[in-house]
């Protein structure tokens, strides 16, 4: 049982009570884009300084399915000159065209390729045929924070506030590069072999030195600036943030509810009901994140990421070693790190993939010059 595995980073003097309160079991939430307003002044570099040549489809032995997304699916797969093993994921070039998605894709290839931090995803490199463009990236090998919360039911508040500061770090490296990440929720973060922090799917992220409009994100998590379509900037990420601490320690989402349009009322109308249990630094830290005054939001204050680090809830974390991956993780994944194990990975029906047609006619050829 993970239950079992988590075991408490600090040995802190938090009370963290046992019984479980109800969870109502959340579904994989939908997204939601319309169209965007930007403003590009570019604070990433231009070039990537990690990506090596181009590849091919050639190059990697596709394994297994380890996730779907909305365009396509992310395989395992082994590369056939150095054995390693990477996730490679693949979107189909029509479905993105239908979903009006061919900016957040071209945004995704260019935001992930660029980044380099030890709490987020690495991409190695992008190719495309025909019908699919395809990103390998490294394979983080013990699945989704979302499937550990779920069979754990709701985390202690040491374990909770680990992943959060590690999440934390993440933030503030984008929003320091400028980069809205837009989609912060448990499933958008795995853990790798020695269960640290990898955020993935750049599918949102958006570089916006200034404003933007678009409604996209998974309801539970989304602002109320974005569902009542004001302009907004890095904040989203704080609330997000919030909302993903709330559910660490609950176990369920604050405004949650199975229609999307009822949920969206409820993060409008704000009313938050914090479980009892919840400690006294976590609840004020939450407060002052899942507010819909900006002027008073965590994060977005003139402190920036500093305020939410300098929080009493985060005392005790000692960020520098944090970075550099010097802490203890609260939970070590059982698997076998280098094989190819994916034993943490749901199953998916393995469907024969039509990958690799580089004959006849693309006429999406011209959305996706970059890949
Ligand atoms: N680098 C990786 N290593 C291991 N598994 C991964 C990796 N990237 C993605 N996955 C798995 O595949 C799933 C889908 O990936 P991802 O969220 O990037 O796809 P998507 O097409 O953007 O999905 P969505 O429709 O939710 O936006 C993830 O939830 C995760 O389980």
């Amino acid at each position: 049982m993970a239950d079992q595995q988590i075991h408490n980073i600090a040995q802190d003097s938090y009370n963290v009570p046992q019984d479980s309160y109800h969870v109502p079991q959340q579904q994989q939430q939908q997204k939601y884009h319309t169209s965007i307003v930007e403003h590009p002044i570019s604070k990433l570099p231009q070039v990537s300084s990690k990506t090596k040549g181009k590849y091919t489809l050639n190059d990697f032995h596709i394994l297994r399915t380890l996730g779907t997304g909305s365009f396509g699916r992310v395989h395992l797969v082994r590369s056939v000159h150095n054995g390693r093993f990477y996730a490679m994921k693949t979107l189909k070039k029509s479905l993105v065209v239908r979903m009006k998605q061919v900016e957040h894709t071209n945004d995704e290839r260019r935001m992930l390729k660029i980044v380099e931090h030890p709490f987020i995803t690495r991409m190695w490199g992008t190719f495309q045929d025909v019908k699919y463009i395809y990103m390998i990236m490294d394979y983080i090998e013990a699945g989704e924070l979302f499937s550990l919360l779920r069979k754990s039911n709701k985390f202690p508040n040491p374990v909770a506030k680990f992943y959060a500061a590690e999440v934390c770090l993440a933030l503030e490296y984008l929003h320091d590069h400028n980069i809205i990440y837009r989609d912060l929720k448990p499933e958008n973060l795995l853990l790798d072999k020695n269960g640290h922090i990898k955020i993935t799917d750049f599918g949102f992220a958006k570089e916006v030195p200034d404003v933007t409009y678009t409604l996209c994100g998974t309801p539970d998590y989304i602002a109320p600036e974005v569902v009542a379509t004001k302009p907004y900037n890095k904040s989203v990420d704080w609330w997000s943030f919030g909302i993903l601490v709330f559910e660490m320690l609950a176990g369920y989402t604050p405004f949650c509810d199975p229609s999307p349009m009822k949920t969206y009322e409820n993060i409008l109308a704000g009313n938050v009901r914090y479980p009892n249990y919840f400690h006294e630094d976590a609840l004020d830290l939450l407060q002052s994140l899942i507010t819909a005054d900006l002027s008073k939001r965590l994060g977005n204050l003139q402190g920036g990421t500093q305020d939410v680090k300098n929080h009493p809830w985060f005392s005790e974390v000692i960020w520098e070693r944090l970075y550099n991956r010097d802490i203890e993780t609260p939970y070590e994944p059982p698997i076998q790190s280098g094989v190819g194990d994916t034993s943490l990975f749901d199953k998916y029906p393995e469907d024969e993939q039509d990958y690799g047609n580089m004959e006849g006619e693309d006429p999406y050829a011209k959305y996706f010059q970059e890949f």
